[in-house]
């Protein structure tokens, strides 16, 4: 059976998105009638998640069509420009660092988006990822993984994640190895002050702007977590590592092996289709037989790439968007809007609403992402949010995909990832979507 139980419960917390000026409340039963969230038991620690499905009577009436809610996507480019310009971000931090995910003012943003393009495109840069992300598959993830097959322990797949993207981030940006993804797998990094920020910039993006501000300056609650957490980080962010795509990535692969754990028909595609399009060597079984495919060779998986769309569509690992009007405008759905509007874009329902992608929204079917031709089908990225849509657009989306490809192959050809039974999975209140209590598993080899 497809199983994306946990998603189906948080999708039905989430309004697709709301209006943030005079919020008018309504209960959780005033908005399923409008039929634009979809309800069923929620897991106890998405109060937040709820209180959003609860605070905002606009965000069911004000997108009553999907065509208007996807063109209202597009129409953030005021706010975003809004955003920058006021010199309001609320994630300065991150835009200190190369890889940066929030910029503070439009000129800087505009700078650094166009290095980090150059940068990004450049096929010497691209040629680095690939090389480096096979060597860390075969120096890092493999050994992890015989070692756990060979004793049959127990294993976090999100911390090994973790690990992994924290040590090809740092190779990426500082030319250094940290080595973390090792036998034992040492703690993650900084694991603790990452998590503490994200939980409180999650807050900052929903709570009353006075509310927060006045927490950071009595320095209480979450806001204080924040600054102890960036006392810390201050030391990272000065060796320009930035934490942001080691998490989106981390997240977004462990949410797409625990669906193909847990969905075996996928898993045997996935593995049928490596075994006809890559032809792997019977007699040299182990990752290294996949280690010279090319990019070209990489796109005629056309099954996986599927199966990733599907789980970045399910589990947007950037739940939430925040943007800002910076003058009265009227939304594509007729809504009007005051300047310094704030207006919350969730990704994550988006990603799951029957109006955008069908009577199936809440399936795991990488089939949805393959033409009749047998061909990858592209959906519009204000349709597949997940990247989000231009102008702030995501630069890193090719490479994430290649990162991720690499390791599915090589796990999923090599090895059975099973998931420790009675293991609860849910996600956790941060703009990055992790999940709670990481993902357990067992990994043995597999006999071909
Ligand atoms: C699953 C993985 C990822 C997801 C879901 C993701 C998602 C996003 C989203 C939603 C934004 C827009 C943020 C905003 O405007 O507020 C963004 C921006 C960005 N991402 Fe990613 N990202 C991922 C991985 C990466 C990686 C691996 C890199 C780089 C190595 C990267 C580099 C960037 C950059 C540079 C921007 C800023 C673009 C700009 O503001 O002009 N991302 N990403």
């Amino acid at each position: 059976m497809d199983r994306t139980a946990p998603t189906s419960k948080l999708s039905t917390a989430l309004s697709p998105a709301f209006i943030g000026r005079s919020p008018t409340m309504t209960s959780n039963a005033q908005v399923m009638s409008t039929g634009k969230v979809l309800l069923s038991a929620r897991p106890s620690n998405l109060a937040l998640f709820d209180w959003w499905a609860s605070y905002d009577s606009a965000s069911a009436g004000l997108f009553s069509s999907s065509s208007g809610l996807l063109s209202a996507s597009t129409n953030f480019k005021i706010g975003i420009v809004s955003f920058e310009s006021k010199g309001t971000s609320v994630t300065l931090a991150f835009a200190l660092v190369f890889f940066t995910h929030f910029c503070f003012h439009l000129e800087v943003w505009e700078t650094q988006r166009k290095t980090a393009t150059s940068v990004f495109n450049h096929h010497r840069f691209q040629t680095f990822v690939v090389k480096t992300i096979w060597n860390k598959v075969e120096k890092g993830l493999i050994p992890v993984f015989e070692h756990a097959s060979e004793l049959g322990t127990e294993m976090d797949l999100k911390g090994l994640f973790q690990h992994f993207t924290f040590d090809s981030a740092c190779i990426l940006v500082l030319g250094h190895d940290p080595a973390s993804l090792s036998i034992g797998l040492p703690d993650v990094a900084y694991e603790k002050e990452f998590n503490d920020a994200e939980e409180a910039l999650l807050y900052r993006h929903i709570l009353p702007e006075s509310f927060w501000k006045l927490q950071r300056w009595l320095q209480v609650g979450k806001e204080k977590n924040y600054s102890k957490a960036w006392e810390t980080l201050d030391l990272l962010i000065a060796q320009c590592i930035s934490s942001k795509p080691r998490d989106t990535t981390s997240a977004a692969l462990t949410w797409f092996f625990w669906l193909v754990a847990t969905n075996p028909s996928v898993e045997n595609k996935i593995r049928e289709e490596i075994t006809t399009k890559l032809h792997p060597k019977e007699d040299n079984r182990l990752h290294l037989c996949f280690s010279n495919i090319n990019d070209q060779e990489m796109k005629k998986l056309v099954y996986l790439h599927g199966a990733l769309c599907e789980s970045l569509r399910l589990f947007p690992p950037v739940p939430i968007q925040h943007k800002a009007s910076v003058q009265p405008d009227i939304l594509p759905s007729g809504n009007k809007i005051g300047a310094n509007t704030r207006i919350i874009l969730a990704f994550y329902a988006m990603g799951r609403m029957e109006t955008i992608w069908g009577k199936d929204c809440l399936e795991f079917k990488p089939e949805r992402w393959i033409t009749e031709q047998g061909g990858t089908k592209h959906e519009p990225s204000y349709k597949f949010i997940t990247f989000n849509s231009r102008p702030r657009s995501c630069l890193g989306k090719d490479m994430t995909f290649i990162q991720m490809k690499i390791i599915a192959i090589t796990t999923i050809y090599n090895y059975n990832v099973q998931v420790v039974d009675a293991h609860a999975i849910s996600p956790c209140s941060s703009i990055v979507l992790h999940m709670k209590d990481g993902l357990k598993v067992r990994v043995t080899k597999r006999r071909v």
